[in-house]
């Protein structure tokens, strides 16, 4: 077996990973992920206890139980280059012995789940809601970068989203899907679509403010892309991402997503945080059950 060298898995001084500032005995099985650093003390404050918290840069971690059940909320910051991080770092400090550099014997899996806000695309998806991607379209670069596996029907239904994209537009997008066993446990009853996870907040996302868009018809394509019966429900900025390098990595993600814009009617939330404060105690307990 290979030892991965000092180069590719850096770790600081006291033996924790390089940026998450985590040791291997400090990560649950079930995770949560969050973008907003603020947002790990809102989940957090409904643990029964909490055992640990530690951060470095954007990435805030704590480790704590609720209804008996060990759970470690991370924040990620914004976007998929800190997905890139923040999931290859999680693997490492369950799947690699430090001290060796090698690989274990036998992986960890974990439950991963993101808590995250989200704009709807289309006029029938409510603010202040909560969807599950059911899958992703990543308009980002990261899984051009790793090892995919897509079936046939995953494949058609990528193939289907490139042809029905701008003529001129120049990004290839990605397809991945959510951790099935999860988005069985967790979110079969509540509603669900495709996630687009694009690279930015404003223009990638058909916002117009005062730097011009190359790409004015992008959100057209998308709010009118159908294949099978599927449809594209919502936009945010890391699920597809989460989801390609937990499937590659032998991990479940999920991704709630509080409907915070319907960009279709232009309408925004009036009350983001307590929306948010409200899914948070009702997925938490969801998690617990699970
Ligand atoms: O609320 P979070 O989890 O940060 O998620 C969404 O909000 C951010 C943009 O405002 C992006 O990270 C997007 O994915
Ligand atoms: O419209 C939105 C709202 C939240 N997060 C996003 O990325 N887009």
């Amino acid at each position: 077996m290979q030892r991965i060298s000092e180069t590719d898995l850096i770790l600081n001084a006291d033996g924790s990973i390089y940026h998450l500032n985590l040791l291997p005995e400090d990560v649950a099985d079930t995770v949560i992920t969050v973008g907003d650093p603020d947002r790990v003390g809102e989940v957090s404050k409904h643990f029964d206890t909490i055992e640990l918290k530690k951060g470095k840069r954007e990435f805030i971690t704590h480790t704590g139980s609720l209804g008996g059940k060990r759970i470690t909320v991370l924040s990620t910051g914004i976007g998929t280059d800190n997905i890139d991080i923040v999931f290859n770092e999680l693997d490492a400090l369950v799947n690699i012995d430090f001290k060796t550099r090698l690989v274990n014997d036998k992986l960890r899996s974990l439950n991963i789940i993101r808590i995250g806000t989200s704009g709807g695309i289309q006029a029938d998806i409510p603010v202040d809601e909560l969807l599950v991607s059911a899958s992703a379209f990543g308009l980002d670069a990261l899984m051009h970068y790793y090892h995919q596996e897509l079936n046939n029907e995953e494949q058609q239904l990528l193939s289907a989203f490139e042809k029905a994209l701008p003529a001129g537009y120049k990004l290839n997008p990605y397809f991945a899907p959510a951790g099935k066993n999860l988005l069985q446990s967790l979110a079969h009853d509540l509603p669900q679509g495709i996630t687009i996870t694009a690279p930015g907040f404003y223009a990638p996302q058909g916002r117009q403010v005062r730097a011009k868009s190359l790409t004015p018809s992008l959100m057209d394509s998308i709010q009118q892309f159908g294949h099978n019966g599927q449809r594209i429900t919502n936009l945010e900025m890391e699920t597809a991402g989460i989801y390609g390098l937990a499937n590659s990595l032998g991990h479940q993600a999920l991704s709630f997503n509080v409907i915070l814009a319907n960009r279709a009617n232009h309408v925004f939330s009036t009350d983001p945080s307590g929306v948010m404060d409200k899914f948070i105690g009702q997925i938490l307990q969801r998690i617990v059950k699970m």
